[in-house]
Order: structure tokens, then sequence, then C-alpha cells
């Protein structure tokens, strides 16, 4: 338990010597994380056709096959104005991108398609470790809740 993680009304470090540090789970890091993930995502050649909306000039059956568009312009615009509560929102816009690539597609071996493979597996890969840690800072955080109330 992070009993230990109560703020020290002290300075670290003080008279009583060397304060340890506490590691403490932090709830809000999935944030920076996340900007962190798209950021890199946006620098990937392979996201160029899904960083803004499709155009209905260039696509004009789009938004009759595709119901809710996403594009990673989007998700990032979301995130920038704290729209999402957590990364499991952000998660399910960015499979939509994804899932919406393979709805359109004429075929598995079209090149855009293509792209959104390899780019999902690589979102994949990083976005499993920040919801984990988010749902373990969650869960410390609210022991931690449980722990202050029982003391009341
Ligand atoms: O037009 C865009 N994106 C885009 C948006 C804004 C721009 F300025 C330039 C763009 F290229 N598409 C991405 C979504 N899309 C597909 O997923 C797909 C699967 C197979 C064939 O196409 C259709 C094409």
């Amino acid at each position: 338990d992070f009993c230990l993680q109560e703020e020290d009304t002290e300075a670290p470090g003080t008279s009583s010597g060397h304060r340890l540090r506490q590691v403490v789970p932090d709830r809000d890091a999935w944030k920076e994380q996340c900007k962190n993930l798209l950021n890199y995502i946006f620098e990937c050649e392979d996201s160029e056709p899904f960083r803004q909306p499709v155009d209905p000039q260039n696509y004009p059956d789009y938004h009759g096959i595709i119901d809710t568009p996403m594009d990673f312009g989007s998700v990032k615009k979301t995130l920038g104005e704290d729209r999402y509560e957590n990364p499991i929102e952000l998660c399910k816009d960015t499979r939509l991108i994804f899932a919406n690539a393979k709805a359109y597609t004429p075929n598995k071996r079209s090149k855009i398609y293509s792209m959104t493979l390899r780019l999902s597996a690589f979102f994949e890969e990083q976005i499993r470790t920040i919801i984990s840690e988010y749902k373990t800072a969650v869960k410390s955080s609210d022991s931690h809740k449980r722990a202050a109330v029982k003391t009341q």
C-alpha cells in the first residue's frame, strides 16, 4: 500500500536527514505519454493519410460507408483540450481510425490500408503499457482514499 505517499509537510532532506523519495503512481501520467505517442505517430510516414479528416471531394463515397470518421489530428485535439477522461477512451478513438480504413479499403493489399497495419501494431504495443500503468495508478489512489476514509 502507498500509505507512505502522504505529502510530507516538511521540505525533503530536512533536519530529519534524508527523506526516501517515494515513487507515487501518477494517474495523470497517461496524458503526456499519449501526447508523446501521438507525436511519434505523426512523424511516421504511415500516418500521413490519417492526420486529418477525409475530404469528401476526394472520396465522395467515404461518408456513406464510414459512420464515424476519425483521424489522428482529431485525437490529438481532443487530448489537448482535456476531453479524454482516460487512455482507454483515446485508445477507442484510435482503434476507430484503423477499423474505418479496414471497412473502407477495396482490398486488403491497398497501399493506404497496409499503412494502418504497421501503425496499428506499433500503437497497440505502446498503448498497452500506458493503460496498464494508468489502471494501477487508479487502483492505488482508490485504495489510498479508502485508507484515508477509515482513519476518519
Ligand atoms: O483521403 C484520405 N486521407 C486524407 C485526409 C486529408 C488529407 F488532406 C489527405 C488525405 F489523404 N484517406 C484516408 C482514409 N482512407 C482510407 O482509409 C483508405 C483505405 C483504403 C483506401 O483508402 C481514404 C483515403
